[in-house]
């Protein structure tokens, strides 16, 4: 392992102005995106959507560090015949892959789920460095509930996550770490600082025990908010004083930065919370975002399958990808909002 090598590549994807477009939507997730616009999720649709989005030149090259692609996208080839990965790299950003398989019921510990796809995962990695991948992803889901989540549910997704992430670096891939508290649920932003602070120190420690370089990786958390049902839900301002007195008591310096998923925040909360902690800085790693829906959900509306749409999905994904740029120096106004729309 090359530690000084996959450090500048994890600098290189928090770096300022810049963040990480998540694009890494399983088959059953993109299904249910286009669903929403009416677009049947055939091979050549969510062909022609990635080739929208990568050919973005404005956004793809001043405000995305890097994308994280799904297995079907890094094998696929453009219209024109060009491997889209390579669009990628022509842009100046990086590409990654989503190695996780996915989730499956945690035996004994109803409700609950654990990650997997470590079988085989060092022959994966190898092929996927080949074809051009940098960075991977692998995200664990937390849920909150009553009674859960379990310390067995914690414990578990935490020790296959550093799995990953030492065989990544193992392999000069830089791991995106995500352990994913989830937003749905009545309970308040408290509780999910809580239950992410538990998240958050198993996983570190289990990163320590599987000998993880933290220098080497980036760190992909939920946010302190409260749940999508709670009848309270808390300020921009709580969310930002939160999730950064979280992240700091629990997040070692070492790592060279930190990008939050969306999870289901509008498009305008995730801009805000993170422009509103980048406010709080300095801080000791870059803090910046690696959204799916908080990017996508504007160009895929705009878009909505049709190729006369393509310049119009284009702009809202880089008018998005330019306000979340902006947020991740906390240099975001939400009047820029207002007048884009
Ligand atoms: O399709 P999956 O594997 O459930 O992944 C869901 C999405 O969750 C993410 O980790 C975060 O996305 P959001 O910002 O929409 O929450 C994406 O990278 C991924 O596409």
């Amino acid at each position: 392992m090359n530690l000084t090598e996959l450090n500048k590549i994890a600098t290189a994807m928090v770096a300022p102005g810049k963040g990480i477009l998540a694009a890494d939507e399983s088959s059953g997730t993109i299904k249910k995106r286009f669903d929403a616009i009416g677009v049947e999720s055939t091979e050549d649709n969510r062909r022609d959507y990635r080739e929208m989005l990568f050919r973005s030149r404005d956004a793809m090259s001043q405000h995305i560090s890097g994308v994280i692609l799904y297995d079907e996208t890094i094998w696929q080839n453009a219209k024109d015949g060009t491997p889209l990965i390579k669009l990628i790299e022509e842009s100046g950003a990086i590409p990654g892959i989503k190695v996780d398989e996915g989730t499956q019921a945690l035996p004994m510990c109803q409700g609950e789920l654990v990650t997997v796809g470590l079988d085989k995962l060092a022959e994966r990695l190898k092929k996927y460095y080949e074809r051009g991948a940098r960075f991977a992803k692998w995200r664990a889901v937390i849920d909150i509930g009553g009674g859960i989540p379990s310390m067995t549910a914690i414990s578990v997704n935490a020790h296959a996550l550093a799995r990953y992430a030492a065989l990544c670096q193992a392999a000069q891939i830089v791991p995106i770490v995500e352990p994913e508290v989830l937003m749905d649920g009545d309970h308040d932003i408290d509780r999910c600082f809580e239950v992410t602070s538990r998240v958050l120190n198993k996983t570190f420690q289990e990163l320590r025990v599987q000998r993880v370089a933290l220098e080497g990786m980036v760190l992909k958390p939920n946010m302190a908010v409260s749940g999508k049902k709670c009848a309270k839900q808390a300020s921009v301002a709580e969310v930002a004083e939160k999730t950064v007195r979280l992240l700091k008591a629990c997040v070692p310096a070492a790592v060279p930065g930190i990008a939050f998923l969306s999870g289901g925040q509008s498009d305008e909360d995730a801009t805000a919370h993170l422009d509103a902690m980048n406010r709080l800085g300095p801080l000791p790693w870059g803090l910046t975002f690696s959204y799916g829906r908080a990017l996508q959900a504007a160009p895929q509306k705009a878009w909505s399958g049709r190729a006369d749409n393509v310049a119009a999905g284009q702009r809202a994904f880089s008018h998005r990808a330019r306000m979340n740029g902006l947020a991740s120096q906390g240099k975001w106004d939400s009047s820029l909002e207002k007048k884009a729309a």
